[in-house]
């Protein structure tokens, strides 16, 4: 801002605002060169030719956020669209871009009473679109009351929901929804995603996102929250050298299933031997390593943790019962790294003493914090950074956006989730792939989000073939997932 003159950064941000309402109004393709992380993101949009003849409804709060509402608002009126202003608070307004919005024919509904005028509201509920201006970055907590109702009648009843910068009323460093807010079908912000547009709850409400690159790229710090694509992932994945062998390749340790939980031990094991571990070395009861051994005869068992020797690092917990205790503590006190899963998270030590990978989902991590579930769900950040900085140690929190934290506070949400993930199982792969990649040498931050990765893309494989896919589909997508990222990233 200080480069440039008063307001260009706005210009900037507005004149792409406006393309994107344009483009959508014209029913163009929304294919874009943002990014729809939540992949698909086909939007039914109201397409009507372009701009000309258009209902566009504009919510505008009293800071910039409410300036680029309007100043878009102000371009699409001069390609004739009938756009109508819904001002929050006629005392605070963003002058020149209220008198740019009425310069170029737009109308103002509201008075100085409040918002809500029969006007207003009968206008959101005829809007082809209504553009949610009515807060953005200086937001701080949620919406309150004339804006909560307008947001809560814009989402209900209106058309296609354009949120302006982020929905208004989520947390924008967060991710949390600290109360009321917009729910956005596009999301069309600026400069840079913000943390919040990444992380649940809030992610949900912002729907399919579309950057406008304002010029902020050289400018910007190191940042908060980092995603992975697919070249990043390609471009770690370990491969092979001419003079491997399984000991280069890695040989992780296999602490999980038990008589009651066999399936547990085959998915684990399958994740580990599929994530390119050069051998897993299982250890468990003597029917669950005959089962393992029929499935994977590539592994090799022992009945127990002492009897394990040669391994580089130790995937532990999954499906592993409650009396295993003193194992999972040996396992976690050999100094090797370690991936705890599941029922091995209950083992955990105070202090943690070797690179760990710890893989709750939000239930276990609830337990281990000694905290609500829903808490946990609320404030998903917060808890795994809490987590990370209490042991020590990386932590994978699963669910609908995955994030991986790191104990120096990097952090990495998973851009490939999928509901077909949620599926009993589905966790004792990725502790396979994880372990195996922790083996081969990744630090835990990078083998959490990189088996993250991999496991979404799996399972997207799965659900196009299988529907609904068990997690024995997500194991067998593997192979195929591994071979597309690495494949693509080769012809980069
Ligand atoms: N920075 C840049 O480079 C660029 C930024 N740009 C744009 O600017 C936006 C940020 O603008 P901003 O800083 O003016 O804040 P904004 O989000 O409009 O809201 C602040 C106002 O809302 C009020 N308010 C707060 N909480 C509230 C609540 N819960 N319920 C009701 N009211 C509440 C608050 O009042 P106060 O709390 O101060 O009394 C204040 O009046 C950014 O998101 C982007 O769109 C682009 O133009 C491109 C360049
Ligand atoms: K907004």
């Amino acid at each position: 801002m200080a480069t440039l003159p008063d307001g260009a950064l706005m210009q900037r941000a507005a004149a792409g605002l406006a393309a994107v309402c344009a483009r959508i109004l014209r029913g163009a393709d929304n294919a874009s060169p943002g990014m729809d992380w939540r992949g698909g993101g086909q939007v039914t949009r109201p397409a009507r030719g372009g701009p000309y003849g258009a209902r566009v409804v504009l919510l505008v709060g009293s800071g910039d956020n409410g300036g680029d509402a309007l100043w878009a608002g102000a371009r699409l009126a001069r390609r004739g669209a009938r756009v109508d202003a819904v001002v929050l608070r006629h005392d605070r307004v963003h002058e020149s871009g209220l008198s740019a919005f009425l310069d170029a024919g737009g109308r103002v509904l509201s008075d100085d009473d409040g918002p809500l005028t029969p006007a207003a509201e009968q206008a959101v509920r005829k809007a082809d679109i209504v553009l949610d201006g009515i807060l953005g970055i200086g937001g701080k907590g949620g919406l309150r009351d004339d804006a909560a109702y307008l947001a809560a009648l814009a989402s209900a009843d209106a058309g296609l929901v354009i949120a302006v910068d982020l929905p208004s009323g989520i947390d924008a460093d967060t991710g949390e929804t600290p109360g009321a807010h917009v729910r956005a079908d596009v999301t069309v912000t600026f400069g840079t995603h913000k943390v919040g547009l990444l992380i649940d709850p809030a992610a949900e409400a912002a729907g399919h996102i579309e950057l406008v690159d304002i010029g902020l790229g050289p400018y910007l710090p190191r940042p908060a929250v980092e995603m992975l694509e697919h070249g990043d992932v390609a471009a770690r994945i370990p491969v092979p050298g001419r003079h491997a062998d399984k000991y280069r390749r890695g040989v992780l340790g296999m602490l999980a299933g038990s008589t009651r939980y066999r399936g547990a031990a085959l998915l684990s094991v399958g994740g580990a031997v599929h994530g390119g571990a050069g051998m897993v070395r299982y250890a468990g009861p003597r029917e669950v390593s005959a089962m393992v051994l029929e499935r994977w005869p590539e592994a090799v068992t022992a009945p127990d943790v002492e009897h394990t020797d040669r391994v580089q690092a130790w995937a532990v917990g999954s499906g592993l019962g409650d009396d295993r205790g003193d194992e999972a503590e040996a396992a976690l006190a050999s100094g090797l790294p370690v991936l705890v899963d599941a029922d091995g998270l209950r083992h955990l030590p105070a202090e943690l003493t070797c690179p760990a990978l710890l893989t709750p989902h939000a239930g276990e991590l609830a337990r281990m914090l000694d905290v609500d579930r829903g808490d946990v769900e609320a404030r998903r950040l917060h808890h795994a950074r809490e987590a990370a900085r209490r042991w020590g140690a990386t932590v994978l929190l699963k669910g609908s956006t995955t994030l991986v934290v790191s104990p120096d506070g990097r952090v990495r949400v998973n851009s490939t989730g999928t509901p077909a993930l949620a599926t009993a199982g589905s966790g004792d792969v990725l502790a396979g792939l994880g372990g195996a990649l922790l083996a081969a040498g990744l630090d835990p931050l990078d083998a959490g989000s990189v088996a993250a990765h991999i496991h979404g893309v799996a399972g997207q494989v799965a659900a196009g073939t299988a529907g609904q896919p068990a997690a024995s589909d997500v194991l067998d997508a593997v192979p195929g997932a591994m071979v597309s990222l690495v494949a693509a990233h080769d012809l980069l």
